[in-house]
């Protein structure tokens, strides 16, 4: 069930369209991903998902609501992540879970989250102490204090080193396996790959594609690659044969052959009845960077 729906959102500053014309909706229970390079026009949709901006166009509905007009009573079912900037350096990671408990009816037991988010033993050292992965994980725990059914995390690993990086992704994991939807934003590929169950791709202020990672790679190519090295004489046309072969190169010693279907298996089947091995056998199949490229003529970072 659709816990998000967006239907053809337009949001202008001035003459420049940030968003033109996008439409998604968010399912109960998933994590669905935001992806585009900088300036793509996703906090700008989020900020309109959370009722901070007025579209100039299309309908918004957040669990119901519309986020414009039921601002109060969105705030009690959204949670959303702070800046590491609006936090004073100095305030105690108790002391800011409590000031932001005080501002929900019924607000989450915040020891507890911290303990969950694993900095239960940090409710004493003031906020300017942590490392970045504990702010971050601060800022998770103020999106979660109202008890919220979907939580918005935008560029939410933007500075970690890969180690809090993977950290911060299984506790995104678990935020979402309590029952929260999570909405994530994000410009970068291996994260939206990893994390989440379904991703809208925004370029330029317009939606490119929905769909879940593994769906919008083998929506732009079903090639793949299988490379390796015949240890004995082999006959190239044996494998040029073959009905899931497009394509067979040989490099020096090693041959590339390129096809659709279950290519590894036909290959690897055809040189085992001529007898011959192949040593350094790679597969290589598309992944979400090219499916990106595809989508949209280009890469996400340049
Ligand atoms: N307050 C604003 N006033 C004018 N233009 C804005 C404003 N906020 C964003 N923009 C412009 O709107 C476009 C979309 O910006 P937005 O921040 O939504 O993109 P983004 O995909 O979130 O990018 P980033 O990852 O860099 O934050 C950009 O061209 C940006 O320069």
């Amino acid at each position: 069930m659709a816990i998000i729906e967006v239907v053809d959102l337009v949001k202008r500053y001035d003459r420049k369209v940030a968003v033109d014309g996008v439409s998604f909706t968010v399912d109960e229970g998933e994590i669905f991903g935001i992806l585009g390079p900088n300036g793509a026009g996703k906090t700008t949709t989020v900020e309109c998902v959370e009722g901070l901006r007025s579209p100039d166009g299309g309908t918004i509905r957040v669990d119901g609501l519309d986020p414009r007009r039921d601002r109060a009573e969105l705030r009690t079912r959204l949670g959303v992540q702070l800046q590491q900037s609006e936090l004073p350096d100095r305030i105690r990671v108790g002391e800011a879970l409590d000031l932001y408990s005080s501002f929900y009816r019924d607000p989450a037991d915040w020891r507890e989250l911290l303990d969950r988010l694993g900095l239960g033993d940090r409710a004493r050292t003031e906020y300017r102490r942590l490392s970045g992965g504990q702010k971050q994980r601060v800022s998770i725990a103020l999106a979660l204090i109202g008890k919220p059914r979907v939580a918005v995390l935008d560029e939410l690993t933007t500075g970690l080193d890969p180690q809090a990086r993977r950290d911060t992704w299984s506790l995104v994991e678990q935020v979402r396996d309590s029952g929260v939807t999570v909405v994530l934003v994000t410009h970068f590929m291996e994260e939206a790959e990893r994390l989440c169950d379904r991703l809208a791709l925004i370029d330029g202020g317009r939606l490119v594609a929905v769909d879940s990672p593994a769906g919008l790679v083998s929506r732009v190519n079903d090639e793949q690659t299988v490379r390796f090295r015949p240890t004995g004489p082999l006959d190239l046309e044996l494998l040029r044969e073959l009905p899931e072969v497009s394509r067979v190169e040989q490099h020096g010693s090693r041959v590339v052959v390129t096809g659709g279907g279950n290519l590894p298996h036909a290959v690897t089947a055809i040189l085992a009845r001529n007898h011959v091995v192949a040593a350094d056998l790679r597969v290589e199949q598309a992944d979400l960077d090219d499916a990106f490229i595809r989508l949209t003529g280009h890469a996400l970072t340049e």
